[in-house]
């Protein structure tokens, strides 16, 4: 679905991203992992738009989409999970969901002139999605919370709520376990396998919990150094040595050993 051909980003001389070659194959859940630097962010950054790449190609179901705009890859189906902008942090959960669909015709104050009647069932109907995607996330006690009261964890599961409101494909996460309790994190996990299963979105994740990875995530590719080390099931890397080596250090040697 998703394929990075030789991908590099430089910053100045530094090669963040550094030939880089992986696919995310539609219907997984694909985990990305490294170590710290291994330029996991920044490839994100290039593929979904925020960054152009120095050079190399990234193509979303054989279509080149290198370096075209974040809205213009939403329109595509495809996106970068942000934490929630600053702005938004007044206004309550349920606005938060209602703010994403694009092209709503109350955005232009013309057409807010000339048809309330239109933009009153456009409301109507978004607040309506807005509510299933709360239901679906287990979270609608909160529709009326405003968004910056909300616990990290909480927070993630919104920004995953607000991929539900357009038509998603395939979705970028980056960390979403940083900072996030157990139980949320659980909470978290089950959204992202249903929404893969019940509503086909293909997953890539960057995450440093191995749990997590290794609950969710068939299969994982390992970055070090800006390009790719390894592939496998979680199992697979977990065990491969030159991983060890790279990222997971003497921690997994040790968990071997004892
Ligand atoms: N805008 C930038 N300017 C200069 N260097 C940058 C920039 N963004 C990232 N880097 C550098 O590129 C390297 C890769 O960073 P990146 O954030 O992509 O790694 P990562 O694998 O996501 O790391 P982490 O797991 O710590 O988030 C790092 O050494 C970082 O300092």
């Amino acid at each position: 679905m998703i394929e990075v051909r030789d991908l590099h980003r430089h910053f100045g001389g530094f090669h963040a991203v550094d030939g880089a070659s992986l696919s995310i194959d539609k219907g997984t859940i694909t985990g990305l992992i490294g170590p710290n630097g291994a330029g996991k962010s920044t490839l994100f950054n290039v593929i979904a738009g925020v960054l152009p790449p120095t050079s190399g190609q990234v193509l979303m179901e054989g279509e080149e989409i290198t370096g075209l705009k974040p809205h213009e890859l939403f329109d595509r189906g495809l996106l970068r999970t942000f934490q929630i902008a600053h702005e938004f942090h007044s206004m309550t959960v349920r606005e938060n969901l209602m703010m994403v669909p694009p092209g709503q015709t109350g955005e232009t104050l013309w057409n807010t002139w000339f048809s309330r009647k239109q933009i009153a069932a456009e409301e109507a109907a978004l607040r309506d999605k807005a509510d299933e995607v709360l239901d679906f996330l287990t979270i609608s006690h909160l529709a009326d919370e405003r968004a910056g009261n909300l616990s990290g964890g909480q927070k993630k599961l919104l920004e995953l709520g607000r991929t539900m409101m357009v038509d998603a494909r395939v979705v970028f996460l980056d960390e979403v376990g940083a900072g996030v309790n157990r139980t949320l994190l659980g909470t978290i996990g089950d959204a992202i396998v249903r929404l893969n299963k019940e509503r086909g979105y293909t997953f890539c994740l960057i995450e440093h919990d191995m749990d997590f990875i290794g609950r969710l995530c068939d299969p994982v590719i390992v970055m070090a150094e800006g390009h790719v080390l390894a592939e496998g099931s979680a199992e697979e890397v977990m065990a491969n040595e030159q991983v060890i080596e790279a990222y997971l250090g003497t921690g997994l040697k040790n968990k071997g050993a004892a």
